[in-house]
């Protein structure tokens, strides 16, 4: 396991920032930028034997990085052709002295090049994108992509913005990214992510301490940065804590009995589903050490809540939309549990998210997490500009919850801007009932007590995890609480 610091996400002002701190300390561009063409050069010859290579050079230093890859190879004995896309006269301080260096030709583009290669290098376009691909870069792009060869991409497939993984215009499909100092978030948000392939991270000399000016408040998702809790041998159950599930009705009684057994087996002491007799009858065919607790209407869900001094209380799944859930939402915020919220405690509050954010403010002491996939999201919040990274931070500022905005690229993003991107979840997770479990995941977690945003971030990787280990098709919702235990040993 790394360090936190590891994983931060660096956007690409933030890494040329690291850039020119860097060479601030003594370390000059001209050599960031051979480390930089050494890194790529080095990925490849590990992973590939000698073969002939296009290399495609952009108007900026990421065709400087090119230059730097098509020399190498080249001593290397491989056979390089190489394509400049702009004007070489424009070329700035270390790409122009790289172009210098370059003793090959410099081609102009045409298709043949690219079918007579086996492999191309991607350095077209890298951090600088700052407008759509058109014209005989989109043509070039396009080109490649259908080829179908191996692609090694500089930084990020070109085309790909770096910061929020859109594709602008169009953009190179890669085999491989080898990226530097730190991963970007293009590299891990949709589409971005399908873009970039298999992405590594090279050391080019930038310096660590960097990253401390900088502080970036943006991570990929990984066990470093939370802490799960530990069973303390002189605990019991009741000091492992209560987590409250609420049912849905007698036909809908499978979403909430999800979610009550994964904060089961997440480790919670306790988890109790509550709601209408006539579906704790059908709860109660199904279940045995999770316990069934009467709450037609609010007024016995408060009294269940203070009899199970519950330390989490999960509402949504399948609870139904309407007044009976926006009151039970009512008397859980003034609890003092955590509090999970999705699905249709979400969509309940479509019409009056302003009510619910009322709620969230009550008691700021206590986390409340928010679970809507894009759809509930865009309920909640309609539509907000920016990436998926953006868009998630603005809705936990505005709710002052913690928000999982569910998808294959999940992010996680709490009220004071730190957020998480997730990428450890396997397609076959998307199954029906799947975000059931991931909230019972996260009511599991806080009922033992761990900090909102920590159980939020590990409850996305631990599900994400446990579809994983599942690791093949046919994966339905019902498999993932019994995989947990198998996922929290390989966490401890
Ligand atoms: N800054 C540094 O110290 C280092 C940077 N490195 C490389 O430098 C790259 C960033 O270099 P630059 O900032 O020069 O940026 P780029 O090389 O990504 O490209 C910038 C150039 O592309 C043009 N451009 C942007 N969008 C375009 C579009 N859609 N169509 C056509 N032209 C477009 C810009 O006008 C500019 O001329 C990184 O991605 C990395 O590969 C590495 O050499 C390591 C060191
Ligand atoms: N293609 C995918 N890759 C990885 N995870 C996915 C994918 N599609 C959905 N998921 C995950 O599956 C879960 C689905 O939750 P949700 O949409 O609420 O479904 P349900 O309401 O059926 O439980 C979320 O955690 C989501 O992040
Ligand atoms: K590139």
């Amino acid at each position: 396991m790394g360090e936190i610091g590891d994983y931060v996400l660096l956007n690409p002002a933030e890494m040329a920032e690291a850039d020119r701190l860097t060479a601030e300390s003594g370390v000059s561009y001209a050599r960031l930028m051979e480390n930089a063409g050494t890194a790529v050069t080095e990925a490849i010859l590990e992973r590939y034997y000698q073969m002939p290579v296009l290399v495609l050079c952009g108007p900026g230093n990421n065709g400087g990085d090119g230059f730097v890859v098509a020399r190498q190879l080249k001593e290397k004995g491989w056979p390089v052709h190489l394509v400049m896309h702009g004007d070489r006269a424009k070329l700035k301080r270390e790409a122009a002295a790289n172009a210098d260096a370059w003793t090959g030709r410099i081609e102009a583009f045409n298709p043949d090049l690219v079918s007579d290669a086996d492999m191309v290098i991607d350095a077209l376009l890298g951090a600088g994108l700052d407008r759509d691909v058109d014209g005989e870069l989109k043509t070039i792009i396009e080109a490649v992509n259908a080829a179908r060869k191996t692609v090694v991409a500089v930084d990020v497939p070109s085309g790909v913005d770096g910061g929020t993984g859109a594709v602008r215009g169009a953009a190179i499909e890669a085999t491989l990214t080898v990226t530097f100092f730190r991963k970007k978030p293009g590299h891990l948000l949709l589409p971005g992510r399908e873009k970039a392939g298999e992405v590594i991270v090279a050391d080019i000399g930038i310096r660590e301490d960097v990253l401390g000016p900088i502080a970036g408040t943006l991570w990929e998702n990984e066990p470093a940065h939370w802490q799960l809790p530990h069973a303390d041998p002189a605990g019991h159950k009741y000091t492992r804590g209560h987590c409250v599930v609420v049912s849905g009705g007698p036909l809908q009684t499978g979403a909430s009995r999800l979610a009550a057994e994964a904060a089961l087996r997440s480790g919670a002491g306790l988890v109790s589903l509550a709601g209408h007799r006539d579906a704790l009858m059908v709860h109660a065919n199904h279940v045995t050490s999770i316990m069934l607790k009467e709450a037609p209407q609010w007024s016995a869900l408060e009294q269940v809540l203070g009899q199970t001094k519950a330390r989490s209380v999960v509402i949504g799944p399948a609870a139904g939309v309407g007044q009976a859930t926006i009151e039970n939402v009512s008397i859980i915020m003034q609890s003092g549990a955590a509090v999970v919220l999705d699905a249709d405690a979400l969509t309940s509050f479509a019409d009056a998210p302003e009510e619910l954010f009322r709620f969230i403010a009550f008691d700021p002491s206590r986390p409340v997490v928010m679970t809507p996939h894009t759809g509930e999201f865009a309920r909640l919040f309609g539509e907000i500009e920016g990436s998926k990274v953006d868009v998630a931070r603005i809705a936990a500022a505005r709710s002052g919850a913690i928000v999982i905005l569910k998808g294959s690229d999940t992010v996680i993003a709490a009220p004071d801007g730190r957020a998480f991107i997730n990428s450890n979840a396997p397609a076959i997770l998307g199954t029906a009932g799947s975000g059931d479990v991931l909230a019972g995941i996260v009511g599991g977690l806080l009922a033992q007590g761990m900090p909102g945003v920590q159980a939020a971030a590990a409850a996305v990787w631990i599900h994400g995890d446990a579809a994983q280990r599942f690791g093949m098709p046919g994966l339905i919702s019902e498999d993932l609480p019994g995989i947990l235990p198998e996922v929290l040993e390989g966490l401890v």
